[in-house]
């Protein structure tokens, strides 16, 4: 649970004493799916344009808490930048973005994981001279957001060494410890990233296209721990992936976008007979719904 949330999921002064007005119950309609109240991220109308370019067109989403989202579309559809803009590496040119009924819009890039919202760090991201532990503790000292609490007579750093080492085991890192991030292979490279965003303990992760250039083996492998993430951490997890075999299985949503607008959202079944989402695919995924 968030330190911006109560048990009840009702959002506390924590954040939203910060953006009075946008309170939980201020929460305009996100996604029809999902109910304003049960939505543990949502955003309203945002939008991001580039120049003469929308990248973004007015995406209202709502993610209820536990669920697993995929966001697809074709190339160029949005799907980054809905993240980006999401998570505050770019302001949007409009709307805003809600985090247990919470504006978080314009909280800072660096504030989101304190709020409970995190994405996977890309391999360019990682400190690749540093060891796979190191990698992972830094993030747990900084964010202070790991599940231990302050103990005086404790060591500090032997706790933080202790939540990265379970850390790695959660991703089922396959490498020493000791390993030096730059010695590992791709797919090793992308769990330290997921194990990275997990440090900070979040509520909601955002993994952008976690399988990529992933043999097939490993692919199935990391749908299985992105399921795991859901059902035994008990996260919100938003995915954007571009293998349809992965989204299909273990969505419980799915949100398609295209050219920067929500086409359909609904369960995979429901997505896979939907003909806008087949006219959105006219390349090559078309076959694979
Ligand atoms: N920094 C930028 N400057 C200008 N245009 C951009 C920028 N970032 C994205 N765009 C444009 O915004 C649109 C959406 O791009 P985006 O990368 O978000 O799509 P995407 O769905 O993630 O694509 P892909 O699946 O290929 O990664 C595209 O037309 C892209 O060219």
């Amino acid at each position: 649970m968030s330190d911006t949330a109560d048990a009840s999921g009702e959002a506390t002064d924590d954040v939203g004493a910060t953006d009075a007005g946008h309170e939980a119950d201020a929460v305009p309609s996100p996604d029809p799916a999902v109910d304003p109240t049960d939505a543990v991220l949502a955003t309203d109308e945002l939008h991001r344009t580039f120049g003469e370019v929308t990248a973004v067109d007015h995406v209202s989403l709502g993610v209820e808490r536990g669920e697993l989202r995929a966001i697809i579309g074709p190339n160029g559809a949005g799907k980054t930048t809905l993240f980006n803009t999401i998570m505050g590496t770019l302001p949007p040119t409009d709307g805003r973005v809600f985090l247990d009924g919470a504006d978080v819009t314009d909280r800072a890039e660096h504030e989101r994981p304190h709020l409970g919202l995190a994405r996977s760090f890309q391999s360019n991201e990682l400190f690749e001279d540093q060891t796979v532990l190191e990698n992972v503790r830094v993030v747990v000292q900084t964010t202070q957001r790991g599940a231990f609490s302050f103990d005086l007579f404790r060591d500090h750093r032997s706790v933080g060494r202790e939540r990265a080492l379970e850390l790695l085991d959660t991703v089922g890192l396959d490498a020493p410890p000791t390993t030096l991030a730059k010695n590992l292979p791709h797919g090793n490279q992308r769990r330290l990233g997921i194990a990275m965003a997990l440090a900070t303990d979040p509520e909601v992760l955002l993994l952008d296209e976690p399988t990529s250039g992933m043999s097939p083996g490993a692919t199935t492998a990391t749908a299985t721990l992105i399921e795991e993430i859901r059902d035994e951490l008990g996260l919100t997890v938003v995915l954007i992936e571009h293998d349809m075999d992965v989204v299909l299985s273990i969505s419980d949503r799915i949100s398609v976008l295209n050219r920067g607008s929500v086409i359909a959202t609904g369960p995979p079944e429901e997505i896979q007979a939907n003909d806008a989402v087949q006219d959105a695919y006219l390349g090559g995924m078309r076959e694979e719904l």
